[in-house]
């Protein structure tokens, strides 16, 4: 993936000339660097050390990039857009993220930043309500300062032409810009806004214009083919960045790395090695007052269709033919449409209830959320098999798990093998061998393997390979997935972005399910704030091949986790 980096970098010059430089360089012209210019890019020539080192992590990697690499055009300027910037989602997530590639100096020199919604209010309100999600850092007051001068605030309808010509002559008032437009906005404006955005807001000559949006991108299959209709005639696919914030986690991205760089893995993933495999998302926590968005989409909408769904693709796909985004795209996609729409035996549906035993939150269930429709079925937890019909994943069960309010935060991948044929120990005492790639928390990746009790025994135990991230890897600051993501979009780098065929496949497969749940209103199973969620759901792991023998232990002196 680093490859990857470096050739959406080498993209990125080709096709939109942003450097990176700090920001405290003073601009010099472009070629004013002989003996080091662009070929510090070139994986040839760089140093086999040189790239082990790094790929310590993509922080290091970038900051090296930073301070080494001169890139394109040392004059373009960059406008950056939040459009919603009132927002929970720019206030808890854009400025921010804006803010770390700042202080980072990760930005193109002379980038400024305008927000624009309908509340009238100033930046220093903005700002006071971002600031408790900056992580600001002692010392850091005087860059803060420096990159609020770099903000303003334009207060506007979105669906008023003259407020999008007022944006405009903001925007123009910071001289000729790349532009980049995030759409941190409810989807109902979606269309008005971009139609807006192409009207009176581009960029003109040789800069260029990129739209980043945000899921949810429709709610089935016709309304996001619908969008993306709507979208495609308004913008090239070039210029659309889609985000899946969970394509801009370490270990999401460290898939392709895990299974194209390693050897060991190319022959042996596969139907006739791998019986299962379950990619799984839990979180700690109910609805908290967003009921009353939730209820509209659900889990499947919310987290399976799109960020567990992008992890199977990665775990999927055939080796792409290079690194680059389309080649990348081109394989996820092929996995999508090898995939049929589950059927109603392989979907478990759950909804949480309060605990009576749990402490404050616990105690509501999804249902006492007064901003919640009475009596509705939306599922809050929902494991669901799919089955990739091609030759390398017949009758493989990819099973999906996601729910909220359950006993834990986690989003892992765990690839289960096959038996060991004609084994010749003890009965039972050989277990499955189980791959797992824990994308969150404490990123990990552990191979579950028997080897013998160390001493005189000659008995076999279930043993580990351990790559813990956080001893491996000490002192590394993972980058912020969104952080990554909108690096990216101003490098112009499209690999870990949705395309829209992508995304219409995506849809294929979920929605008549999603009808289904609605049409149908198939009653969700209950299960306990602070639990595992619906004992079916391991009934159909079960059925579907994997098997969970609750016998391993990660370090023996540790109790055996209860299962709720
Ligand atoms: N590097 C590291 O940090 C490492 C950490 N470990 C830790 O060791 C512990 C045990 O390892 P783990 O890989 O989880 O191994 P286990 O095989 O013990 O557990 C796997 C998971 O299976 C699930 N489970 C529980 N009951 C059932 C059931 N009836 N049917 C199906 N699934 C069930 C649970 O997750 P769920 O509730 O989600 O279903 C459980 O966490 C974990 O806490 C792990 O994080 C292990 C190795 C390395
Ligand atoms: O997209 C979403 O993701 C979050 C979980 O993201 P994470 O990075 O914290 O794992 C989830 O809470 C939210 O409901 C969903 O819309």
């Amino acid at each position: 993936m680093f490859k990857a980096y470096k050739e959406s970098i080498m993209d990125a010059e080709s096709k939109t000339k942003v450097h990176l430089v700090k920001q405290s360089q003073p601009h010099s012209k472009q070629g004013s660097n002989p003996g080091r210019s662009d070929s510090a890019l070139s994986s040839a020539e760089m140093d086999p050390s040189e790239i082990a080192a790094r790929a310590v992590s993509s922080e290091e990697f970038i900051a090296k990039l930073r301070d080494e690499v001169e890139i394109g055009d040392y004059g373009a300027s960059h406008v950056f857009i939040i459009l919603g910037a009132s927002g929970d989602l720019a206030k808890k997530k854009i400025y921010p993220t804006l803010w770390w590639l700042y202080k980072d100096g990760l930005l193109p020199a002379n980038t400024h930043f305008i927000g624009y919604a309908r509340t009238n209010t100033t930046m220093d309100q903005l700002k006071e309500k971002c600031l408790p999600y900056m992580k600001i850092q002692k010392g850091e007051e005087k860059k803060l300062e420096e990159f609020f001068k770099l903000n303003s605030y334009v207060s506007g309808k979105y669906d008023v032409k003259d407020d999008f010509i007022r944006l405009n002559e903001a925007i123009e008032e910071m001289g000729k810009s790349n532009r980049l437009f995030y759409m941190a906005l409810p989807p109902s404006v979606f269309e008005v806004v971009t139609l807006n955005v192409k009207n009176f807001c581009m960029a003109h000559g040789d800069k260029w214009t990129r739209i980043v949006v945000e899921k949810p991108f429709g709610k089935d299959l016709d309304s996001s083919n619908k969008l993306s209709a709507h979208l495609a005639s308004l913008f090239s696919e070039e210029e659309l960045y889609r985000i899946d914030h969970y394509l801009g986690k370490e270990m999401v991205q460290n898939l392709m790395v895990l299974r194209f760089g390693n050897r060991i893995y190319g022959p042996i993933w596969n139907r006739d090695n791998i019986a299962s495999v379950v990619i799984s998302f839990k979180e700690p926590f109910g609805t908290q007052g967003r009921g009353g968005y939730f209820d509209e989409f659900g889990i499947i909408r919310d987290v399976m269709q799109n960020h567990l769904l992008q992890i199977l693709t990665l775990v999927a796909m055939e080796k792409p033919p290079s690194t680059n985004a389309e080649d990348i795209r081109n394989e996820k996609v092929k996995v999508l449409k090898s995939i049929p729409p589950p059927t109603m035996d392989n979907v478990v549906l759950g909804q949480y209830v309060g605990n009576p035993d749990g402490t404050g939150e616990e105690k509501e269930g999804y249902l006492d959320d007064p901003t919640v429709p009475k009596g509705s079925v939306t599922p809050t937890f929902a494991t669901v098999a799919l089955f990739v019909k091609n030759e390398r994943w017949d009758g493989v069960p990819f099973i999906m798990r996601c729910g909220k309010a359950l006993n834990e935060r986690k989003a892992e991948v765990r690839i289960q093998f096959r038996d060991v044929a004609g084994d010749i120990f003890r009965d039972g005492e050989v277990k499955r061998n189980e791959l797992v790639i824990r994308v969150q928390p404490s990123e990990a990746i552990y191979m579950k393997m028997m080897a013998k009790t160390p001493g005189m025994s000659i008995d076999c135990e279930e043993s580990e390979l351990d790559l813990t991230y956080g001893s491996r890897y000490k002192d590394v600051k993972m980058p912020d997935a969104y952080e990554r993501l909108i690096l990216d979009v101003f490098m112009g780098s499209q690999i870990h972005f949705v395309r829209s065929d992508e995304l219409s496949e995506a849809w294929r497969i979920f929605t008549p399910l999603l009808h289904h749940i609605e049409q149908e209103k198939p009653r969700p199973i209950p299960y306990k704030y602070g639990g595992r969620g619906p004992s079916e759901s391991d009934a159909l792991l079960s059925r579907s091949d994997f098997i969970y023998t609750g016998s391993y232990r990660w370090k023996p002196e540790l109790p055996a986790k209860p299962s709720l």
